[in-house]
C-alpha cells in the first residue's frame, strides 16, 4: 500500500498520504485523499500505541470527521493570492510529503463539527442561524488573501507541525506588520493542531510568547512547533516563527495544552466551567 511506486487506489499526483500513487484512474480525487488520510490516521494511532495519548483520537470519531471533510472545501490548498514564496515554501513541504515523512493537513472552516450543534446551544448562540454560521477563527474570511492565508503540515514521528503563514492586509497592527494577536492566533492553532494530534481533543491552557521581530504584511513565515512533553493530561509545546530563509526570528513561544477528560463530553466539559 505505501511501496515507492504508490497508492492502489490515488489519482492524485500530490496525495498528502501516499504521495506516490500508482494510478487507479476510476478513483476519485477527493475521495482517495481522504481514505488515505483515514487510513494514515488509524495507521499512525496503531504505530503511537500509547492508548492515553490517542483516546481522544480514536474516541473521536474519525468516520464522521471525515464524511464532513469530503463535502467541505479545503482552505490550505493554493490559491492565486499566494505569493511566490509561499507557494515556493509549499511545494517543498510536498516534496517532503512523498517519502511520508511529513503529511499536508486539509484545513476546514470549522474544527469539530459532529460536536458543534449541541456544543453552541450551551454557549447560548441565539439563533440556529448565528450557530450555522460559527466559523473556525483563522478561516473566517471569504475573499482570498486578506486574511489568514496558511498551510499546515505535520511530522508524526517528529511530533511536530509547521505552518506556512502569509498575513493579509486585515491583519494589520503597526502600519505594514502583522498585528501581534494574528501572530498569536496562527501560534495557537499551529501548536494546537499539533497538541490534538498528538493527544486528541485539547484547549489552550497557556500560551507564552516572545515576539522578536515584527512580520511585513504580505511576506511568508514558517510557524514550527513541536511536542516536547507529555505527561497525563498535560501537552508542553514550542514554537517558533521565522522568515524562510530562518535568518530572522520573529517569534517564539510555549504552551501548555490540557487534554479533555475522555470520559465526559466536549460539552459536559464546556458546560461545567
Ligand atoms: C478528528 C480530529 C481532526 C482534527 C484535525 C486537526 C486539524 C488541525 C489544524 C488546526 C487546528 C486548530 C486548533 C485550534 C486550537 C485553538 C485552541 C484554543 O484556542 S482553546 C481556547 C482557549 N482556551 C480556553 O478557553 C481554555 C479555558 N480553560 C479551561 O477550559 C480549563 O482550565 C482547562 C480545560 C484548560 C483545564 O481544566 P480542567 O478542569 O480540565 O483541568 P485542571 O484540573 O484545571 O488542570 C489539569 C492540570 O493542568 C494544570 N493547569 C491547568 N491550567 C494551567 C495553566 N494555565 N498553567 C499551568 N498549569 C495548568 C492544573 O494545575 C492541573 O495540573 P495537576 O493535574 O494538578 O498537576
Amino acid at each position: 500500500m505505501f511501496s515507492k511506486r504508490g497508492c492502489s487506489h490515488c489519482t492524485f499526483q500530490n496525495c498528502p498520504v501516499r504521495p506516490y500513487a500508482k494510478r487507479k484512474p476510476n478513483t476519485k480525487q477527493a475521495d482517495c485523499i481522504y481514505d488515505c488520510l483515514d487510513l494514515w490516521l488509524v495507521k499512525w494511532a496503531g504505530l503511537l500505541g500509547d492508548g492515553h495519548q490517542l483516546h481522544g483520537i480514536s474516541t473521536f470519531s474519525f468516520q464522521t470527521w471525515l464524511s464532513q471533510a469530503r463535502q467541505s472545501k479545503d482552505y490550505a490548498l493554493p490559491n492565486s493570492s499566494w505569493s511566490q514564496g509561499m507557494m515556493d515554501l509549499y511545494s517543498r513541504f510536498l516534496e517532503m510529503c512523498k517519502d511520508g515523512t511529513w503529511k499536508r493537513i486539509p484545513s476546514y472552516t470549522w474544527l469539530y463539527r459532529s460536536t458543534q450543534l449541541n456544543l453552541k446551544k450551551s454557549l447560548k448562540l441565539t439563533s440556529e442561524k448565528e450557530r450555522k454560521e460559527t466559523r473556525l477563527f483563522p478561516r473566517n474570511m471569504d475573499t482570498e488573501g486578506v486574511g489568514f492565508e496558511y498551510a499546515m503540515f505535520l511530522n508524526p514521528s517528529e511530533k511536530r507541525m509547521v505552518c506556512l503563514f502569509q498575513p493579509g492586509p486585515y491583519l494589520e497592527g503597526h502600519p505594514g506588520f502583522a498585528h501581534g494577536g494574528s501572530t498569536a492566533t496562527i501560534i495557537d492553532s499551529t501548536i494546537g493542531g499539533c497538541a490534538i494530534f498528538v493527544a486528541g481533543r485539547v484547549m489552550t491552557a497557556n500560551l507564552s510568547i516572545n515576539y522578536r521581530n515584527p512580520i511585513p504584511l504580505g511576506s511568508v513565515v514558517l510557524v514550527d512547533s513541536k511536542v516536547d512533553q507529555v505527561e497525563g493530561r498535560k501537552v508542553f509545546l514550542s514554537c517558533q516563527v521565522r522568515s524562510i530563509d530562518g535568518q530572522t526570528l520573529h517569534a517564539e513561544a510555549t504552551a501548555l495544552f490540557i487534554r479533555l477528560d475522555s470520559t465526559k463530553s466536549l460539552q459536559q466539559q464546556m458546560s461545567s466551567q
